[in-house]
């Protein structure tokens, strides 16, 4: 929760967490965007998710699902696909959540990745026209698709892989990406992948190990300057 309130902060945004079912839907009410995140499930969270996936679906508003460790045990599993029936905006995950969310036969090992952007994405295409979202796979490139679209991001560094909650601090950035752009969920989570992963190149240039990418990854959020942005990003088809 630090890390992914910083990004969003760093990335001009403005974060509020919240997940009592006493107030969820009144912070739907004033937020420009969802985020779903069952990084730390647990019963009492359940009800509040699925309270503020309702209330941004009856509001109009984009909502994004984060299904961490989808796969890693059979309630996680079956609460992201509860989830996801509830008709998510942009479903952003590494490529051993989305093919368990696909229904998959695949072994995972919690909330790491065993496999490759490219080996999910077949499994995100079929979630994408399944459900009428966006999916997106993080990885070395990332992918984003529409169900017949595929969008590539090709930024960031190995490293972020050793800094928790990077994957979740992504979500969170496409979600501010996507409450900017409604109408464009593709291109709005292919180039908040890119700006983070940017960011995270220009942070690994001074970087001893994943503490200092840590503060180098905020600060370059922070700093980018459009110029760079348009130089760096590498958004392809
Ligand atoms: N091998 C890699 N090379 C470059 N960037 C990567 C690599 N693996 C992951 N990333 C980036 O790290 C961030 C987190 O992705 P990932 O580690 O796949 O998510 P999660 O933390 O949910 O498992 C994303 O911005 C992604 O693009
Ligand atoms: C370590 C851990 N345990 C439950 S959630 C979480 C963070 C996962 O973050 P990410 O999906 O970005 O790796
Ligand atoms: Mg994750």
């Amino acid at each position: 929760m630090d890390i992914m309130a910083n990004v969003l902060l760093a990335a001009g945004a403005s974060p509020a967490m919240a997940h009592s079912i006493a107030e969820v839907e009144d912070f739907v009410g004033i937020a420009s965007a969802v985020l779903i995140n069952v990084g730390t499930l647990s019963d009492d969270w359940v009800g509040g998710m699925k309270l503020a996936a309702k209330k941004a679906v009856e509001l109009g508003k984009p909502w994004v699902l984060d299904p961490v460790g989808c796969g890693a045990t059979p309630y996680r599993t079956q609460i992201c696909a509860a989830l996801l029936r509830l008709k998510p905006t942009v479903v952003r995950g590494n490529a051993s959540e989305i093919l368990a969310l696909a229904g998959a036969s695949h072994t995972t090992k919690g909330v790491d990745s065993t496999a490759a952007a490219t080996e999910a994405l077949e499994a995100g295409m079929q979630i994408a026209q399944e459900h009428g979202c966006i999916v997106a796979i993080s990885g070395a490139e990332d992918l984003v698709t529409d169900g017949s679209r595929v969008l590539r991001a090709a930024n960031g560094v190995p490293m972020l892989q050793q800094i928790t909650a990077t994957g979740c601090s992504v979500t969170a950035v496409v979600a501010a990406f996507v409450s900017q752009f409604p109408q464009q969920p593709l291109e709005a989570a292919a180039h908040a992948l890119s700006y983070f992963g940017l960011a995270a190149e220009l942070g690994a240039a001074d970087a001893k190990g994943p503490g200092s990418l840590r503060v180098g990854l905020l600060d370059n959020l922070w700093t980018m300057s459009e110029q760079q942005l348009l130089v760096g990003a590498k958004v392809h088809d």
